[in-house]
C-alpha cells in the first residue's frame, strides 16, 4: 500500500481528474497515508507538461550560469519588494548549528503591481518580481513568461491538492476555498553546488533539516539527488531519488497546525555529495495572508485541547523566515567576532557551528 512506509511513493494524480470516483477514492486513502506516515509523496499524472517543466529547469541552470556581479544586481535585500530576486549562497541556515547553507536561490512570486493591496500593506510574498536585464541574460522574456506560467501551473495543482487534503480530513472538497482565495504562493529557483563526501559529518548542509512554513510544497528536482527526508520509526534519512515528470509534495507547518498533528510537516534536507550541480524548484503554496488557520473541529476530542493556538498565515511564514535567515546573519556576527578576538584572518566555519 502506497504510503505504508519508506520512501515517499509515487501516486498517479490523473484520479483526481478522471471522474470515476473509486479511482480518486482510492487516490484520497493513498495520500492520507501519506499524511499520517511522513506528510511526503510524489505525484505524476498532473496536468503540468513534462515540457514545460524542462524548460524552466533549463532556465534555472541559465540564471545561476550568471556571473555573481550580474546576479547581484537584482538581490532580494537591495529592494523593497519582500522575498523577490537572487539570494546569495549562504543566506540561510535552516538547521540551527549547522554552517551557512551551500545554496544560491532566485524568488519569483505573483506578479502584482506596486499598486496591488498585498504591496501597500506589505503583505507576503509583495513584489514586483525583479528580472535580470536582457543584456546579462539574453531572451529574459522567454525567461519571464516561461517562469509565469510555470508558477501559475503549479499554483493551480496546488489548489487541486488542496481539495485531495480536503478529503483526506473528511471535510467537504471545497473547505480550503477561503483559504485559497487571494493565496500568495512563492517559487524558488535553487542551485546547490556539489560537496565533498564528509558534508554531512562537517555539518554542511545544501539545506539543512527543517519542515516547510506554508501549507503545501510542490517541489521540481533534476537529475540530481540529495533530496532526503527524515524516517521518524526508523531514524534514518530517506533518498527521494529524482523521478522525471514527478512532483514532490509535501505539506508544511500549517497543515500540521490544523490538523492538530495528525498529519506530519515532515523534516527533509539537501546534501548534494553526487559530485554534480543540483538545480531544484519548490513552489511554496502559503495561502491567503489574513486567514487564521486554527485546528480543525475534528482534530480534537472532546475536552482536549488544541496544540497550537491560531495563527494568520503571514505571522507563521514571517516567523519561519526570520528564524532561518535570523540565523544565519548572527552566524555571520559571531563569526567576524571570532575572527577578530583571534586575530585571524580566515574563519574555519565548520568549528564554530560545531562549538
Ligand atoms: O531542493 C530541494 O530539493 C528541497 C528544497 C527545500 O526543501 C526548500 O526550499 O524548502
Ligand atoms: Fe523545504
Amino acid at each position: 500500500m502506497p504510503g505504508a512506509g519508506g520512501a515517499p511513493p509515487i501516486l498517479d494524480f490523473s484520479r483526481f481528474y478522471q471522474g470515476d470516483l473509486r479511482a480518486k477514492q482510492q487516490l484520497v486513502k493513498e495520500v492520507r497515508n501519506c499524511c499520517l506516515h511522513n506528510g511526503f509523496f510524489q505525484i505524476t499524472g498532473h496536468n503540468v507538461p513534462i515540457e514545460l517543466q524542462n524548460r524552466i529547469m533549463d532556465w534555472n541552470k541559465k540564471f545561476f550560469d550568471l556571473e555573481l556581479e550580474q546576479k547581484n544586481k537584482i538581490n532580494k535585500d537591495t529592494s523593497n519588494t519582500w522575498n523577490r530576486g537572487y539570494e546569495l549562497m549562504k543566506s540561510q541556515i535552516l538547521e540551527e548549528g549547522t554552517n551557512p547553507e551551500l545554496k544560491e536561490g532566485f524568488y519569483i512570486g505573483d506578479e502584482i503591481s506596486k499598486e496591488h493591496p498585498y504591496f501597500v500593506n506589505k503583505k507576503l510574498n509583495s513584489g514586483p518580481n525583479m528580472w535580470p536585464s536582457n543584456d546579462d541574460l539574453p531572451n529574459v522574456t522567454d525567461f519571464k513568461a516561461t517562469a509565469l506560467d510555470y508558477y501559475s501551473q503549479v499554483v493551480s495543482l496546488a489548489k487541486d491538492i488542496l481539495k485531495v487534503l480536503a478529503l483526506t480530513l473528511d471535510l467537504e472538497e471545497t473547505w480550503f476555498d477561503d483559504f485559497v482565495s487571494g493565496a500568495v504562493a512563492t517559487m524558488r529557483l535553487l542551485h546547490y553546488p556539489s560537496q565533498p563526501p564528509d558534508s554531512p559529518a562537517k555539518l554542511t548542509r545544501g539545506i539543512g533539516a527543517h519542515t516547510d512554513f506554508g501549507c503545501v510544497t510542490i517541489l521540481l528536482q533534476d537529475k540530481v539527488a540529495g533530496l532526503q527526508v527524515y524516517d521518524y520509526s526508523t531514524k534514518e534519512w530517506l533518498d527521494v531519488a529524482p523521478t522525471p515528470g514527478a512532483f514532490v509534495v509535501n505539506l508544511g507547518n500549517l497543515m500540521m497546525r490544523w490538523s492538530n498533528d495528525r498529519y506530519i510537516s515532515n523534516l527533509h534536507r539537501v546534501i548534494n555529495v553526487s559530485g554534480a550541480e543540483r538545480y531544484s524548484i519548490p513552489v511554496f503554496f502559503s495561502g491567503n495572508p489574513y486567514y487564521v488557520v486554527k485546528c480543525l473541529p475534528n482534530c480534537v476530542q472532546e475536552g482536549e485541547e488544541p496544540k497550537w493556538p491560531p495563527i494568520t498565515v503571514e505571522q507563521a511564514i514571517l516567523d519561519g523566515y526570520s528564524d532561518s535567515y535570523g540565523r544565519a546573519e548572527r552566524f555571520k556576527k559571531d563569526a567576524e567576532t571570532k575572527t577578530k578576538s583571534e586575530g585571524v584572518q580566515q574563519v574555519v566555519v565548520t568549528e564554530i557551528a560545531g562549538a
